[in-house]
């Protein structure tokens, strides 16, 4: 359905934000979307379709939850910012959307349909927070958001490249990572300081062992230092990480973000780690 009353154009966005009286709010991350293209494209690659179950962090002004409510789909939107109150009263009138006032970092993802999706333009100062806890919950079929580009390279990085991390590699373990578009700075009022990313990320469903997760973190804790002395420094015996190391063919130099996963899964088992 083609909405009647679109809210992205900048002026839309200004108006609206002068009518209850706000002004953004940085530190919680407030870029609005005001490019309807980028919208649609997000809404559209999220899956928000007839009788999805849909989460949003930070629906704002109701821009993205109105495309994707009027697309369909049943929207549990997650928002902190209580001056929004009468904002949202106004954008969601009469649509198929759930309200949460507070903060998505606390809440329950384990109270949402299971194969829900996440479709969201996050805030960006707790945006790899929010993903470990999508990932971590098991609920979801797939999030699609928008990101620093950073962070969406970061996702999809492989071992041995350079944004290759934690989040690169539990994201692995989850499922699978594409980077869709960049979205520049001037399809958000106000401009945010970087390029952002539409990213999604499907989910296996499998759920990683966590003893493997814990000893990847631990790993990958400090770049550029050795795998070995990442984990003697997380409390691991020195002995039994070079002997680990030789079994399983690594040099007693490498680091961790240079392992493949199914290597690392090895050197785990020849550490004892895995049962
Ligand atoms: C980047 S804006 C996106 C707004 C809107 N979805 C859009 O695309 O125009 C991020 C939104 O997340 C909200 N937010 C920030 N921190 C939050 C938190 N901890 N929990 C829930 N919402 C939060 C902000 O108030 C803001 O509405």
């Amino acid at each position: 359905m083609t909405d009647p009353v679109p809210l992205y154009s900048p002026k839309t966005v200004r108006d609206l934000l002068a009518r209850h009286g706000l002004r953004p709010t940085k530190s919680l991350g407030q870029n609005f979307l005001v490019d309807g293209n980028v919208l649609r494209a997000i809404a559209e690659a999220g899956g928000a379709k007839p009788g999805e179950s849909v989460v949003e962090v930070g629906p704002g002004l109701g821009v993205l939850t109105r495309e994707m409510a009027l697309r369909g789909a049943h929207v549990t939107a997650l928002e902190k910012d209580e001056r929004l109150r009468p904002v949202l009263q106004e954008t969601l009138s009469g649509l198929d959307v759930r309200v949460v006032w507070g903060d998505a970092l606390k809440f329950d993802y384990q109270s949402v349909p299971e194969g829900s999706r996440v479709i969201a333009n996050l805030p960006y100062y707790i945006s790899t927070a929010l993903l470990t806890r999508f990932m971590e919950s098991g609920r979801f079929a797939s999030a699609t958001v928008l990101v620093q580009r950073e962070v969406g390279e970061r996702l999809a990085a492989r071992p041995g490249s350079d944004g290759y991390g934690f989040l690169s590699a539990i994201a692995s373990l989850y499922g699978s990572v594409r980077l869709l578009r960049d979205v520049p700075k001037g399809a958000f009022f106000p401009a945010p300081d970087v390029t952002s990313s539409v990213v999604r990320l499907d989910f296996s469903g499998q759920k990683p062992d966590v003893r493997l997760v814990r000893l990847l973190e631990a790993a990958l804790h400090h770049r550029r230092k050795t795998l070995r002395n990442n984990l003697r420094m997380a409390g691991y015996e020195g002995g039994a990480i070079e002997q680990a190391l030789n079994a399983s063919g690594l040099r007693p130099d490498v680091r961790a973000e240079d392992v493949p996963l199914d290597v690392f899964f090895n050197f785990a088992q020849e550490l004892g780690v895995l049962g």
